[in-house]
């Protein structure tokens, strides 16, 4: 499947889309500073906004977890997946894979309008999962969870969207959960709230390197935990993995 190059004017704000394509199983991320266009693009894809010039856009069968959840239902978390995606939510497969391990059990019978930040937004996933699509466009997954429910819903999004045969779009701001993500990225750049690009999908290596030029940042692995840090700006190692250009990578995959 491919969406087209496409343009986007709003207010200030000029959005350059370069074309691009997507397999099934696929999950695409979103990388970019704040204000370079991700939800911008999102609305695009999903036809919610249209394109300036009147590109087409393939209509999609699009299901979309949005940045901002608004809780306007007057009911329980039960009340609102038999509402609302009542097919998925008496599914095994769905219940194994996606209800049981976001621990929903636990806030079943809550009002949802009395959810916390964390809770709304593991239920925003499971809604978003639920609804039958071809393509799940989410927007910031990772806000108001821990770093444990990060790690736990990156794994029910990949395992739903394998097993299902879909392809996501995901924006996603912590880069170690993006990472996980991706299969492949897409990189925002350019002058946020001005002049933005969406740069077509590009391998994760290459991707990763691109964002992270833009930022400034370089990464070591921590000799002890093996874990990805952010080296210090100008600190020694930044300096040497900037000087050291002869890969010209900042990032190589951990
Ligand atoms: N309806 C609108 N009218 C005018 N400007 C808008 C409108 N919607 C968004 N913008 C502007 O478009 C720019 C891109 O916004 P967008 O939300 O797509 O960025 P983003 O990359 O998703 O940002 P973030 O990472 O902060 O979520 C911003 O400068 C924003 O102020």
């Amino acid at each position: 499947m491919e969406y087209p190059a496409m343009k986007k004017t709003q207010g200030d704000f000029h959005l350059t889309v370069e074309g691009g394509d997507f397999t099934d199983s696929e999950i695409l991320v979103m990388m970019g500073e704040n204000g370079t266009g991700k939800t911008t693009f999102c609305k695009l894809l999903a036809g919610a906004i249209a394109p300036d010039n009147g590109q087409q856009i393939p209509k999609l069968n699009i299901s979309m977890k949005p940045q901002k959840i608004a809780p306007k239902f007057p009911g329980t978390v039960r009340q609102l997946f038999f509402k609302k995606i009542r097919a998925a939510f008496l599914h095994p497969q769905f219940q194994t894979d996606v209800v049981k391990p976001l621990k929903i059990d636990n806030i079943i019978d809550q009002e949802v309008q009395t959810l916390s930040g964390g809770e709304l937004q593991r239920v925003a996933i499971v809604l978003a999962l639920g609804v039958p699509a071809d393509i799940y466009l989410i927007d910031e997954p990772s806000a108001y969870l821990d770093s444990e429910q990060r790690i736990v819903c990156s794994k029910v999004i990949r395992r739903f969207i394998l097993h299902a045969k879909k392809t996501a779009f995901i924006v996603e701001h912590d880069f170690i959960m993006a990472t996980y993500l991706a299969d492949r990225v897409i990189v925002f750049d350019g002058q946020p709230s001005k002049d933005s690009y969406a740069r077509s999908p590009e391998s994760l290596l290459t991707g990763c390197n691109k964002f992270l030029k833009n930022l400034n940042v370089t990464f070591r692995r921590d000799p002890n935990s093996f874990r990805p840090r952010v080296n210090k700006l100008d600190s020694q190692m930044d300096k040497e993995q900037k000087s050291s250009d002869s890969s010209g990578d900042i990032w190589r995959g951990f």
